[in-house]
């Protein structure tokens, strides 16, 4: 399957467009088993480096948190990562051809990146059931609307969200009367419906209990394998229970990776989180 796409902005002839100006880029390639490369990334604002030549790799189907103090770039690198921001130089693959810095934002949507804010943004007055069907990647959605009728398979796709969501016995409720762990279920449902085979996941658990935290952590590691997660998370307990590799973010560069006790054994990790 080949993308294409119009870009106003991009000269006709350039690299990667053809000759009517359509940008075209190829399928998502993890056959070196990397689905996300970042190299030498720096973004400046007004001189001052909130990304400082950033290396980061991610690889098929893993879970990374990433970890740092405040302002430490985690938002800004989300930013580079879904087309929000550009960087001033510096490489972002995803998979081993598609180059991020010459993509839009829906674009980068469209390829299979998805990211998920901090605050949910449901459909409140719609049923669960019905945020799940929106969300559905189809261009078929209208007309499906319009004959208010679901294919099989796709009904079957959305019963397997909500199972996965733990929302299966909330099908028919209106989303706005959901807790606000739920809602960040749905919303994460949402995404899924999307098919992405990245997830960008900002400080998912903020607010919600520590019973629903940690059915959370269980969602995101049976998530992991079949997508790629990245989660910006300051709970720890909930890194804790994730278990995979975390990266330590300080002043716009990688200060460490390991698994969780090796970052927080790292003196240079200590010091920066207590401000020495
Ligand atoms: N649009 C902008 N204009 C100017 N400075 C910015 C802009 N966006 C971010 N910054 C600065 O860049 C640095 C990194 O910010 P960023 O939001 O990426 O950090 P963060 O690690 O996500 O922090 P937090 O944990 O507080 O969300 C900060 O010093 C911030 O003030």
């Amino acid at each position: 399957m080949i993308l294409e796409t119009t870009l106003d902005d991009r000269p006709e002839g350039s690299d990667g467009a053809d000759q009517m100006g359509h940008f075209v880029t190829g399928e998502l390639d993890l056959s070196h088993g990397v689905a996300l490369y970042l190299e030498d990334i720096t973004v400046s604002f007004d001189g001052f480096k909130a990304l400082n030549n950033l290396n980061l790799a991610i690889d098929a189907g893993e879970l990374r948190c990433i970890i740092g103090p405040n302002g430490a770039g985690k938002t800004t690198m989300m930013d580079v990562i879904t087309g929000k921001t550009r960087p001033d130089s510096g490489k972002a693959y995803f998979g081993q051809t598609i180059d991020l810095t010459r993509l839009t934002e829906p674009e980068i949507a469209h390829v299979g990146i998805g990211r998920k804010f901090q605050k949910p943004t449901i459909f409140e007055q719609h049923t669960v059931f019905e945020n799940l069907e929106l969300a559905m990647k189809t261009d078929k959605r209208v007309w499906k609307s319009l004959l208010a009728w679901l294919a099989g398979d796709e009904r079957d796709k959305i019963a397997e969200t909500l199972r996965l969501i733990r929302l299966d016995k909330e099908a028919d409720r209106q989303a706005g009367l959901l807790s606000h762990g739920q809602k960040q279920w749905l919303e994460i449902g949402m995404l899924l419906m999307q098919e992405p085979k990245l997830l960008l996941l900002d400080e998912p658990v903020a607010g919600m209990t520590d019973d629903e935290t940690m059915r959370t952590a269980e969602l995101f590691v049976s998530l992991a394998g079949k997508h790629s997660l990245v989660v910006v998370e300051h709970d720890m307990a909930f890194v804790e229970k994730l278990g995979g590799l975390v990266t330590v973010l300080h002043e716009g560069s990688v200060l460490a990776e390991g698994d969780l006790a090796t970052v927080q054994n790292d003196q240079r990790v200590i010091e920066v989180y207590l401000g020495r």
